[in-house]
């Protein structure tokens, strides 16, 4: 049987890469992996543990194939390995940090794929971007506003939601509820699988 693809996305700051390393202990327990992201940012870059490449790279990299999946956002590259292919054929259920604009393209080559919105309110938002320091506070209110264009699910009304079968998680409390959330979901929807 195909493994499932998680697809887990939200705002920059809503916290995906810190639920990711989080979460990765007891998911990998149950078989789940995680696949490494490529991203043409600086290797020494705050954040997740992804390869960074040059843009050249990236784009010989997706010329080869090297992608299942990749797109294009606050100025950057992001692949997610084709290796994940062979993880999903094998049976294996695989979480990845994905893009809320990249939705749609991402259902159409994985159409069971289980898409999860991690939401908090902007003043938090705007906050925890401020006190990871990556981004300048200028990329900081772009990624806010990116947010705010995105009527389908960033803004995320529950009718919407419903429509587009988004599963909702909060992350404005603390990790390790959001954590717990995350297992809860992840068991609930493969019972109804
Ligand atoms: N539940 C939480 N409570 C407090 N701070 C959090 C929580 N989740 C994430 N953070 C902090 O918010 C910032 C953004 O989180 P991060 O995981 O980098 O978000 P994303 O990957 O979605 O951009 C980080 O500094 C992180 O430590
Ligand atoms: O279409 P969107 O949902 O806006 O997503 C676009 C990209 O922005 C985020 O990455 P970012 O470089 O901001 O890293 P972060 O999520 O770790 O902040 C997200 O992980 C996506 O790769």
């Amino acid at each position: 049987m195909q493994g499932r693809l998680i697809y887990l996305m939200g705002p920059s700051g809503s916290g995906k890469d810190s639920l990711l390393q989080a979460a990765r202990a007891p998911l990998e327990a149950h078989g789940c992996r995680f696949a490494r992201r490529v991203i043409t940012r600086s290797a020494e870059s705050v954040g997740e543990d992804a390869l960074g490449v040059t843009p050249d790279e990236f784009e010989r990299l997706q010329g080869e194939g090297a992608f299942a999946l990749s797109w294009r956002a606050n100025g950057l590259a992001y692949g997610i390995p084709r290796e994940i292919d062979d993880w999903l054929s094998a049976g294996q259920d695989v979480l990845i940090n994905g893009s809320r604009g990249h939705l749609e393209v991402a259902r159409q080559r994985y159409p069971d794929l289980l898409a999860i919105l991690l939401q908090v309110d902007e003043a938090v938002l705007r906050q925890r971007l401020l006190a990871r320091g990556r981004e300048t506070p200028e990329q900081i209110e772009q990624r806010l506003a990116r947010s705010r264009s995105f009527a389908v699910v960033g803004g995320a009304s529950a009718a919407t939601v419903a429509q587009e079968h988004i599963c909702v998680l909060d992350n404005s409390g603390p990790l390790q509820q959001t954590v717990n959330c995350l297992l809860h979901l992840l068991d609930e929807t493969r019972r109804c699988a």
